[in-house]
């Protein structure tokens, strides 16, 4: 096990097949929660598929469902915890031009994103995971229905970076404007 998050626990795993790493994250859902939400989720997953091939989006191969009847993200395994974790150790080592270039790919992943007609809707430094010292943008798309799931208000997050609009208006959509101001 690597972590635990809001919807269940990340494990690592050996693809042996494919001689990949991955990381399976878990989305243990509540059994009461509707079948139809479930089964959205998951399509709306499935579109992610195939449209994240960039250095600085975490490579999304799929679903697949455990033995206790959990569905489970296979993603692509980083190997240095998170952007924020990463700074908080790595601070004063960094150069100037190293922040720099973080903040630079962090742009060229949401960029990406962005033309794919993806929204991230929950962008901050715990969602961004280090990969041999490269920044890859995780958990794209799915605030929406992890907000469905867990009936968490419009204001989930981490406050600093979320838009004001969604903090005083409940019926506000997140977009692509609430991603660049995350981002800055
Ligand atoms: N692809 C990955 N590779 C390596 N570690 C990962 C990966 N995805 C998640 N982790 C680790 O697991 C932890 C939990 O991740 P997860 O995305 O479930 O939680 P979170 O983003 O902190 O919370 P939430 O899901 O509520 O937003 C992360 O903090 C990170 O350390």
């Amino acid at each position: 096990m690597i972590g635990s998050g809001g919807f269940g626990n990340v494990f690592r795993y050996e693809w042996k097949e494919c001689e990949l790493t991955v990381a399976l994250k878990c989305f243990k859902v509540d059994t009461y929660t509707d079948e139809k939400i479930i089964k959205d989720f998951i399509n709306e997953l499935k579109l992610l598929r195939g449209v994240t091939y960039h250095p600085n989006v975490i490579l999304f191969y799929g679903v697949t469902k455990d033995s206790n009847g959990y569905y489970n993200m296979v993603l692509q395994y980083a190997d240095n915890g998170t952007l924020r974790e990463y700074l908080m150790t790595n601070f004063t080592k960094l150069e100037w031009t190293d922040k720099l270039s973080i903040a630079k790919e962090i742009a060229h992943g949401l960029l990406f994103l962005h033309k794919n007609n993806i929204v991230h809707r929950d962008l901050h430094s715990k969602n961004i995971l280090i990969h041999q010292k490269q920044p890859k943008i995780t958990d794209f798309g799915l605030s929406k229905q992890i907000n469905e799931i867990t009936s968490n208000s419009n204001a989930h997050g981490m406050p600093a970076y979320v838009e004001p609009q969604c903090l005083v208006n409940d019926k506000y959509k997140r977009n692509m404007k609430s991603d660049v101001y995350s981002l800055v």
